[in-house]
């Protein structure tokens, strides 16, 4: 083949001396294996130390890379509910602990029994109550951390009412608690009432935290001018005995002073709006709509279409009213208990439910309910705790688009016409107190977003209901913990563009493309011998 080759060749030999020459460099044609030549083993040197060094580059990346030994610092906040406590063990990495988005939830326990406001009677309880989950806690932050690993309590909406009620109550509660806590091996930091604008600013800053929405990209920073383009998410948190509603208004300044905060985070200024209903937790709620229900009966019988048919329950009259949300009337009342029959009738829910928020008078130029102020709805939402327990439950909650309010309706609507024994046999597992409930609350979750605070069919789309967030909770326990660590910094931490990894990856990529250009430039304007005679 070799031989042919040469053979074939003369003819065109004549056509350029640049060819002529070429052939004439090639070595005589002996029969023997022709040797490899000068440049074609320079050739194969070069590549192989390219390969070398490309692989040498590769493996100092990833090897520069890989994650230290982790310094692990931990926090524990317990969530002092109304109907519930819960702790919570957060974990961070000590080096990075100022940025965004570094904190997360290892562990939640929920203690056993009531709300440390359902020990007023025995208040040493609410100390106990605590207990088992302050051991779980030990167990999972390493023994050599406890002493440092700080320990703070919130109490909420419950004990916001017993404080009203009885202060000096309350306060043996929190002694009582508080003796539980220092008792740990834990730093104790403190056992206090959150007032409710704190109860909605830390969850505001919880789920933007977790978002990330207080994150600006690094390579921002060549662009300093667009740094507060992206938008935050607001927070709608319902418990048991209070709810929240906090965003960042368009409208500025924000009306009333009462519902208006003002944070610097990560170098961005926020002016939120914020308020906590006291008594329009679902618990308070149904509380108010039972006692509102109440004026219209004679002899304590009540059909209640907020439960399922055939579904009973007996109350005390005295209970219904033993808390600051309902004010008087049980004096009026000839009958010391209530009989409450379901005939599971969504619509009637619905209206016994708007009867109690007050629309009669607004002060500002837009209110919610109750002549609360309220400025228009802006951006997404994120609504938990009992907004996430309840849509859930009736699974209206998706990953992807949010359940149109048509659809919400006609499924809550769907649920409470079922019969309570039919209901019962499907979900043998779940506390009877919860189901039983489910059909109020889904109401009185849509009359609240809906009437209270104007979520109509096209806002309704902007709320997403959030259980957790990655592994974490969305709630305000983590918000609260960042602030009182100082996690949260006014400034912006000096950062640089690129992290580490994308620094080395761009440092390659550019490497083997300057490599690429320059072998690509020098081939075609040397054409080494070796290439010339297959290139033509
Ligand atoms: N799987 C669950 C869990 C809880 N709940 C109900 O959800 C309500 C609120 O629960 P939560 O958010 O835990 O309220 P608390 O924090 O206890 O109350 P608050 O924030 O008002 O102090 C309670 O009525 C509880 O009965 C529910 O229906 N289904
Ligand atoms: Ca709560």
């Amino acid at each position: 083949m070799h031989l042919s080759l040469s053979s074939s060749e003369p003819a065109e030999a004549e056509k350029g001396g640049e060819r002529t020459l070429a052939l004439m460099d090639e070595p005589k044609v002996t029969g023997t294996k022709p040797r490899t030549s000068w440049p074609r083993k320079a050739l194969l040197i070069l590549g192989f130390l390219f390969a070398l060094a490309a692989i040498a580059l590769v493996a100092m990346a990833v090897s520069q890379n890989k994650p230290l030994q982790k310094n692990i610092k931990y926090g524990i906040v317990l969530d002092a509910g109304s109907s519930h406590t819960n702790l919570y063990v957060y974990e961070w990495p000590a080096e990075k602990e100022n940025d965004t988005g570094v904190v997360h939830q290892v562990e939640v326990c929920k203690v056993e029994g009531l709300g440390i406001s359902g020990y007023s009677q025995d208040t040493e309880k609410a100390g106990l109550s605590l207990q088992h989950c302050m051991k779980r806690a030990q167990e999972v932050v390493p023994e050599q951390q406890h002493r440092e690993t700080p320990v703070y309590l919130g109490a909420t909406a419950g004990m916001r009412l017993l404080s009203l009620q009885n202060r000096s109550i309350a306060d043996r509660v929190l002694s009582a608690v508080e003796k539980t806590l220092r008792s740990s091996p834990f730093n104790f930091q403190g056992a206090r009432i959150i007032s409710g604008q704190e109860e909605g600013a830390y969850g505001w800053i919880t789920i933007n935290y977790l978002l990330g929405s207080f994150k600006q990209p690094g390579w921002l920073n060549f662009l300093p001018h667009l740094r507060s383009s992206r938008g935050t998410s607001g927070a709608l948190d319902l418990g048991g005995a209070s709810t929240q509603i906090t965003f960042v208004p368009d409208q500025e300044p924000i009306e009333s002073q009462e519902n208006s905060l003002h944070f610097r985070l990560y170098g961005k200024n926020y002016n939120v709006y914020t308020h906590s209903f006291l008594c329009y937790g679902k618990d308070q709620a149904l509380r108010l709509k039972l006692a509102s229900d109440l004026q219209s009966t004679q002899n304590g019988s009540l059909l209640d279409p907020c439960f399922h048919p055939g579904y009973l329950r007996i109350m005390n009259i005295s209970d219904l009213y033993t808390n600051p949300c309902i004010a008087n009337g049980e004096q009026q009342l000839p009958f010391t208990q209530l009989h409450l029959q379901g005939n599971g009738d969504y619509q009637r829910c619905r209206m016994t439910i708007q009867k109690i928020f007050n629309n009669s008078h607004c002060p500002y130029s837009s209110c919610s309910f109750n002549g609360i102020f309220l400025p228009p709805l802006q951006g997404e939402f994120g609504a938990f705790s009992a907004f996430y327990f309840v849509m859930n439950f009736l699974n209206l909650t998706t990953e992807k688009s949010p359940v149109a309010l048509d659809k919400a309706t006609s499924t809550v609507e769907r649920f409470c016409s079922r019969p309570w024994h039919e209901v019962k046999a499907e979900f043998p597992k779940i506390k009877e107190k919860y189901l039983s409930e489910y059909c109020f609350s889904g109401t009185y979750i849509l009359s609240l977003l809906e009437n209270g605070y104007g979520f109509t069919m096209e806002k309704w789309q902007s709320i997403q209901f959030l259980g957790k967030i990655g592994s974490s909770d969305a709630g305000w326990t983590l918000g609260y913990m960042l602030n009182l660590t100082n996690m949260i910094p006014a400034e912006k931490p000096p950062t640089r563009p690129l992290s580490h990894a994308s620094y080395v990856g761009l440092m390659v990529f550019c490497s083997l493309v300057l490599v690429a250009v320059l072998l690509l430039s020098w081939l075609t304007f040397h054409k080494p011998k070796c290439l010339q005679k297959g290139l033509i």
